[in-house]
């Protein structure tokens, strides 16, 4: 059998009371674009700072290509094949990008450097400090990929590209599945994870909630019935253990998602007058929701639309080592 590219076991890290994560088990194949979702707060960049060993654990372990993190020697020799996308990239201010890039190109390569430069171009000559947020985020996306690596780890990698830029980065990500990398996706924007990923894992307060094929999860996700009626609908009505999620929406009308068992749905609807009725496909949003709604939710909700993404999570306690170790690979 072959090594997972990334093996999570039991991982846990305490912030003093703080929980950051606890618990998490995630093991991620050779080949797979992996999505990591989670709302503002999760544990999402916790993760991947423990995964990269730049956070010591409280408990449990992470391997990368069959490398613990926590064996350093080996662990900095298989950096050379991990490439890294923080949450907020940053570099030395005034070196000029192509400076940034030759220096990373010194520590592990740069191969593809002009493959990815004509595909997420920046003003090379210019220092790292006249470049606006997108051309920021298109260096680290050259400085993650230009040597090469087998597995990339991202936070959040489309914070601040334009839509354009961004759909350029997803089919290079398809592409690069397609070649057999494996990545690791860090993000709170459904849209992402629907258009790239095969398989998700979902957290919240720092807690694994669930792990799934994005298509089995959407095909067995059910469909979600919308109705619309002039008398005051009665949710217990609905309340048929296929009944995923119902409420009444601010309009008065009924919004419930059902895995099934439209018999029962047709009978309790015959009590009532219908103005409208409109059954659809569940959409991603409506899954993840689900998961989101459950229980005691996050610090903040999932973000279904724009990729506006709040860093609270500082390093008061634990700092991680200093902005440009942040943003190497190696
Ligand atoms: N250095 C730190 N000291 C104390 N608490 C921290 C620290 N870093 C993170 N936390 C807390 O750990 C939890 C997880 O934070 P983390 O930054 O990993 O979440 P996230 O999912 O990446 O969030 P976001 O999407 O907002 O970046 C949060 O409650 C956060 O406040």
């Amino acid at each position: 059998m072959s090594v997972p590219a990334i093996d999570i076991d039991g991982l846990t890290k305490f912030y003093g009371d703080v929980r950051g994560v606890e618990e998490l088990s995630i093991s991620v194949s050779e080949g797979e674009l992996f999505g990591f979702l989670g709302p503002n707060g999760a544990g999402k960049s916790t993760t991947i700072r423990l995964l990269l060993g730049l956070l010591k654990p409280t408990d449990g372990t992470a391997s990368i290509l069959g490398f613990p993190v926590d064996d350093r020697a080996a662990f900095l020799d298989v950096l050379s094949r991990v490439g890294h996308i923080p949450g907020d990239p940053r570099f030395y201010d005034d070196v000029t990008g192509r400076k940034t890039l030759d220096y990373f190109a010194g520590l592990s390569g740069d191969a593809r450097r002009d493959e990815l430069l004509d595909r997420f171009p920046v003003p090379l000559d210019r220092p790292v400090r006249a470049y606006s947020r997108g051309n920021r985020q298109k260096l680290a996306i050259v400085q993650a990929f230009m040597h090469d690596p087998r597995v990339v780890v991202m936070d959040e990698p489309t914070s601040g590209l334009d839509p354009l830029v961004q759909q350029e980065f997803y089919e290079f990500l398809r592409e690069e599945r397609a070649r057999g990398g494996t990545v690791f996706l860090s993000t709170h924007i459904l849209g992402e994870v629907r258009e790239v990923c095969d398989r998700v894992a979902i957290i919240r307060n720092g807690r694994l909630v669930a792990v799934e094929d994005i298509d089995d999860l959407l095909a067995r996700s059910g469909k979600v019935v919308t109705v619309q009626s002039p008398d005051s609908i009665d949710l217990a009505d609905f309340d048929f253990p296929e009944t995923i999620d119902a409420r009444i929406e601010p309009d008065g009308s009924l919004r419930l998602v059902t895995s099934g068992n439209y018999d029962a749905l047709v009978d309790a609807l015959d009590g009532y007058r219908i103005d409208d009725l409109e059954v659809r496909e569940t959409a991603i949003e409506d899954v993840f929701m689900h998961f989101y709604d459950e229980g005691d939710g996050g610090e903040d909700g999932v973000d279904v639309g724009d990729s506006a993404a709040t860093d609270d999570g500082g390093d008061a306690e634990d700092p991680s080592p200093a902005d440009a170790e942040e943003s190497a690979n190696a």
